[in-house]
């Protein structure tokens, strides 16, 4: 095990499957499963789209960095994040103590199109969806480059994307 890194994350973009691939990939491994969005949710009592309408990204952002705190305190974890979450360079300092970091990747072309099936409300996608995601990816790109694996899921099945980070997390610890 290298020194702190005693979790795994997963980071990327909004429709690179973070949350569907976290599930898999805990049904492959024996770890218990967070994802800062579901625990946000649980927390409120409210989704993330009324959560952002009714206090703003900041206040968002606010709550975001501090279950992410509360998630690392934890023992070990398997941890799957939203997709701005790498915005704060706190947050990409903690991840990088602390978790070994997985990016998950796509072309923004199939992220579109993933998105436009999904039937979670992602409140920064209002209006032009794929002028938002083509935006947002560009302006994002280089934030998720601290990670120790970067994973394109193009094309991929999640079983397959699972496997390969369960793969390379046994060869972490
Ligand atoms: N590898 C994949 N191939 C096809 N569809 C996928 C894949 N990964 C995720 N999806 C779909 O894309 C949508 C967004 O996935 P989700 O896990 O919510 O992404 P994220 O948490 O990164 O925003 C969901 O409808 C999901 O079923
Ligand atoms: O990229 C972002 O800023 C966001 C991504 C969402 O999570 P997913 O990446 O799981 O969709 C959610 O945290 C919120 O809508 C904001
Ligand atoms: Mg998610």
């Amino acid at each position: 095990m290298q020194h702190n890194k005693r979790h795994l994350a997963l980071i990327g973009m909004m429709g690179t499957g973070k949350t569907t691939v976290g599930r898999a990939v805990s049904e492959l491994l024996d770890m218990t499963w967070r994802d800062t969005d579901q625990e946000l949710v649980a927390k409120w009592g409210c989704s993330v789209a009324e959560f952002f309408a009714r206090y703003g990204e900041e206040r968002f952002r606010e709550e975001e960095t501090a279950m992410l705190r509360t998630c690392l305190e934890e023992q070990r974890l398997l941890l799957t994040t939203g997709g701005g979450i790498i915005l704060r360079e706190q947050n990409r300092q903690l991840l990088t103590q602390w978790a070994y970091v997985v990016h998950l990747d796509a072309d923004p072309d199939e992220i579109i199109e993933r998105l436009r099936r999904s039937e979670e409300e992602r409140p920064l996608l209002r209006g032009d969806l794929s002028a938002r995601v083509h935006a947002i990816y560009k302006a994002r790109r280089d934030f998720y480059r601290f990670a120790d694996l970067r994973v394109d899921t193009t094309g991929r099945a999640v079983s397959d994307i699972a496997e390969e980070i369960v793969r390379a997390w046994r060869e972490h610890v």
